[in-house]
């Protein structure tokens, strides 16, 4: 049984990854760390084998420098933070760390496929939209699927109601358009790419691993 702890446990992301970690026959759920439930991180890494981190962007590099520090393997899905400052804060932890800034197999393939046209397509722009509580923009989606693609490529933020978490790419050409769209209706989408990084997290040949497609198709 895989040990597993959550950070962000009371928020819609660490709310629904702690429900599919209970359903999963080869988890245990065994920690839930969120501000309103008087747990920190630390608070739970004793006995932990993976930390699940869907917290908000200014939390993330200490929860997982110290998770690592641990020998705690962490699987991060929040969004927002700095890059290099995380990868200074784990290099040469006991505990690995992978990163997917989207987890759903539908958005994954979105990046994939922008990142093929990219290279034979002019012009392309960004539109991410998301529900109105999302603190950070541009998303963590967007800024990844920009940095697979060939070229500048601008990005659009919009936050409405009504919406959870979508994307368009969109390439011009003279007389033809490309729009390439990922649409979520529902957290439960993210699950299955959560519960394959919290399998495979401690298996990493480096660290940190960035992208569920590293997973989906190991070179
Ligand atoms: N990678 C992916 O596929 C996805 C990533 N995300 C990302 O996940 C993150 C969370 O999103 P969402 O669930 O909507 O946000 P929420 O605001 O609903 O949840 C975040 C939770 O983390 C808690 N929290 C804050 N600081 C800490 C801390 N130090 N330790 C433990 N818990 C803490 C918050 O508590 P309080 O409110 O009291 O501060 C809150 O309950 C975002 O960065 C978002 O972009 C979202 C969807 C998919
Ligand atoms: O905050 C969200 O909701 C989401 N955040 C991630 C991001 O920043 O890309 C993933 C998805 O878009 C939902």
């Amino acid at each position: 049984m895989i040990k597993v702890a959550v950070a962000g446990a009371a928020g819609r992301m660490g709310a629904t990854t702690c429900e599919a970690v209970e359903a999963a026959d080869d988890m245990e759920l065994v920690g839930r760390a969120d501000p309103s439930l008087g747990t920190s991180v630390a608070d739970v890494l004793e006995g932990t084998d993976v930390l699940v981190d869907f917290t908000l962007p200014d939390q993330v590099v200490a929860n997982v420098q110290l998770a690592a520090a641990s020998g705690v393997h962490c699987v991060v899905g929040a969004t927002g933070w700095d890059e290099d400052e995380l990868r200074a804060a784990v290099a040469d932890r006991p505990g690995n760390v992978f990163f997917a800034p989207n987890f759903a197999i539908g958005a994954v393939l979105m990046m994939r496929f922008a990142a093929e046209a990219s290279k034979v397509m002019s012009g392309a722009e960004i539109i991410e939209y998301h529900h109105p509580k999302k603190v950070d923009a541009p998303s963590g989606t967007a800024k990844r699927t920009a940095a697979l693609m060939e070229g500048e490529v601008p990005i659009h933020s919009v936050r409405l109601p009504g919406i959870v978490a979508d994307q368009d790419v969109i390439f011009g050409e003279e007389g033809q358009s490309l729009i390439i769209r990922h649409v979520t209706s529902d957290l439960a989408s993210f699950m299955p790419g959560v519960l394959l990084a919290i399998r495979n997290v401690a298996e990493l040949p480096e660290s940190p691993v960035i992208g569920l497609e590293k997973l989906l198709w190991p070179s």
